[in-house]
């Protein structure tokens, strides 16, 4: 099947080093959304696998997290797209958890919801643990330059990441393949 991985900060939605909190901090990368319409209307399955550690700091709870993943749906719908399954890791850093990135744990529940081998997939990042979590399932990483790409570019990567601009250079490429 045509699956392709998301993050979501950085890559979907414009990013802050004070998290994003609110549905109304949470507004889309210019071209995000009809990236992501364009993509599943050309037959790719899209998913969300996102660190959410903002959960575990007490600066939004889940309900509001999910009406911003609502409000992606949505806008996705409104174009005629449908937005596959979001996952996302609500723990912080100390927790040890099996699910925050750089682990590779979302992006299994992911595979394994859609029965999909994870082997060569796309999974586009703007940060270096968005990237070694795909290189550890031996998943495709990608970064993009929103959102922290530009400083994650300037760090060490996995040989074999692929770059592009933003998501809507991503969705042309894997569309006119
Ligand atoms: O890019 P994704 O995975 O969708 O989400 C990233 C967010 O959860 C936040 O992750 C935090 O990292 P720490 O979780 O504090 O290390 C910071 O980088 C924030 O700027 C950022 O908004
Ligand atoms: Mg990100
Ligand atoms: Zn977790």
């Amino acid at each position: 099947m045509k699956l392709l991985i998301l993050d979501r900060d950085g890559v979907i939605n414009f990013d802050s080093d004070a998290y994003i909190k609110s549905v109304e901090e949470w507004i889309p990368l210019p071209g995000s959304i009809e990236a992501i319409a364009q993509l599943s209307k050309a037959g790719w399955t899209v998913a969300v696998a996102t660190n959410q550690s903002g959960i575990a700091r007490g600066y939004y709870d889940v309900a509001t997290l999910e009406a911003m993943h609502e409000r992606l749906r949505s806008l996705v719908a409104e174009q005629g797209g449908e937005l596959g399954l979001v996952v996302y890791c609500p723990h912080g850093p100390d927790e040890g958890c099996a699910c925050r990135k750089p682990k590779p744990g979302m992006l299994q529940t992911i595979a394994a919801h859609y029965g999909a081998d994870l082997a060569g997939c796309w999974f586009v990042g703007d940060s270096l643990g968005d990237l070694q979590a795909a290189q550890a399932v031996d998943a495709q990483p990608v970064l993009v330059k929103t959102g922290k790409g530009l400083q994650t570019l300037a760090k060490e990567l996995p040989v074999n990441t692929l770059i592009f601009d933003d998501l809507a250079a991503i969705a042309a490429d894997l569309i006119h393949k």
